[in-house]
């Protein structure tokens, strides 16, 4: 079953939300305190998708705000160096810092992130910063849910869905959550359910649903059950190394399993999945297929030490398709 987006636009996707620095511990297999160097990488859900998307060939465009300094020019520098359009990248004028994600790899298995975002820049979007007419330019706009946990970010995020929806612009929304930077879990449940609601395409994990449905051990079957009743037509709920799904409102559900790999560290998973599930489903791919490109793209990344710069090419996806064993569970 494939997936259709309006064809007569000049970018495939444009992300909004935050765009930030990953310093990732360069010697790894060690608790943070023991870690002396960090490598810089760009970092941010939604800039690594963007920048997954764009490496795969996507054109993509980017809307959020950046620091008015060496973080946030580098972060622009870098974003547009892998083929995005920053046009739409604001300047902050009002002091506001980069956010900054210190990652801990422990072990392969055991990885944290120490986030400092106090008063970040991407925060202070607001709804005067977003244009419809830039909007309007794109197949599908990337919604990330942090970038729904304050205002005026909040607000600037809701104005763009109500732009893309009136000019026939597929929303996705990537749940992304990060418990940091919200009040409550209620607070939270509100917005996601608000925007997943609105949105064409939902794809988070299964706990991510469960923060938006306010709920503990939720069931894949009655979060779609409650979407499929709103907006959405395709839902993919992601089960870490146990793979995928993703349902469709017309009834079908398919499955993804996750491939066998050195994994170096889990984070980047998620980005990845996201960059390469998208690219397969904007190039017409069928659904299956776009659940194994999003495999095989997070088995790259969680194999290498970033999670922007490590996105893979199509190329080598395909590769690894065609080569890996599947993890049974
Ligand atoms: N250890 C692993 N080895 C191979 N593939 C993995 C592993 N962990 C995750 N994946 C792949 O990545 C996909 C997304 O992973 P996961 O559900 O952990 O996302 P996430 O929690 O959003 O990731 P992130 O850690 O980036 O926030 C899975 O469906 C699976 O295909
Ligand atoms: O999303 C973030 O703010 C941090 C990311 O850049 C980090 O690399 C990660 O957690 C990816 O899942």
């Amino acid at each position: 079953m494939k997936y259709e987006f309006n064809t007569d636009k000049e970018f495939d996707i444009i992300a909004i939300g935050r765009a930030c620095i990953d310093l990732n511990a360069t010697e790894y297999n060690r608790p943070m305190e023991e870690t002396m160097t960090f490598t810089k990488y760009v970092g941010g859900s939604p800039a690594n998708i963007a920048i997954g998307s764009s490496k795969l060939g996507l054109r993509a465009g980017f809307i959020g705000k950046i620091a008015d300094d060496q973080h946030g020019r580098f972060i622009e520098q870098y974003m547009r160096g892998v083929g995005i359009d920053t046009s739409s990248m604001v300047i902050d004028t009002e002091g506001h810092k980069t956010g900054l994600a210190f990652t801990e790899i422990k072990s392969p298995e055991e990885c944290s992130i120490l986030m400092y975002r106090e008063d970040v820049a991407d925060l202070y979007l607001a709804p005067s910063e977003v244009n419809e007419n830039y909007i309007k330019r794109s197949k599908v706009l990337l919604v990330s849910g942090t970038a729904l946990a304050k205002s005026p970010s909040r607000e600037a995020v809701l104005k763009a869905i109500n732009l893309a929806k009136r000019n026939g612009v597929k929303v996705i929304f990537e749940l992304d959550y990060r418990p940091y930077t919200w009040k409550s879990t209620e607070e939270t449940a509100v917005y996601y359910s608000l925007v997943a609601e609105q949105s064409d395409v939902v794809i988070g994990t299964r706990d991510e649903f469960d923060v938006m449905e306010n709920a503990k051990d939720g069931m894949n079957a009655d979060t779609i059950n409650y979407l499929f009743k709103h907006s959405p037509d395709l839902v993919v709920i992601k089960h870490g190394v146990e793979g995928s799904y993703a349902y469709a409102k017309s009834g079908e559900t398919f499955r993804g399993q996750a491939y066998k790999t050195q994994v170096l560290k889990t984070f980047g998973a998620g980005d990845s999945y996201a960059s390469a599930f998208l690219y397969a489903l904007i190039s017409g791919k069928d659904i299956e297929t776009a659940l194994k490109y999003g495999s095989a793209s997070a088995s790259i990344v969680v194999s290498k030490h970033s999670s922007s710069e490590a996105m893979p090419t199509v190329k080598e996806i395909e590769e690894l398709i065609a080569s890996a064993e599947t993890i049974s569970v």
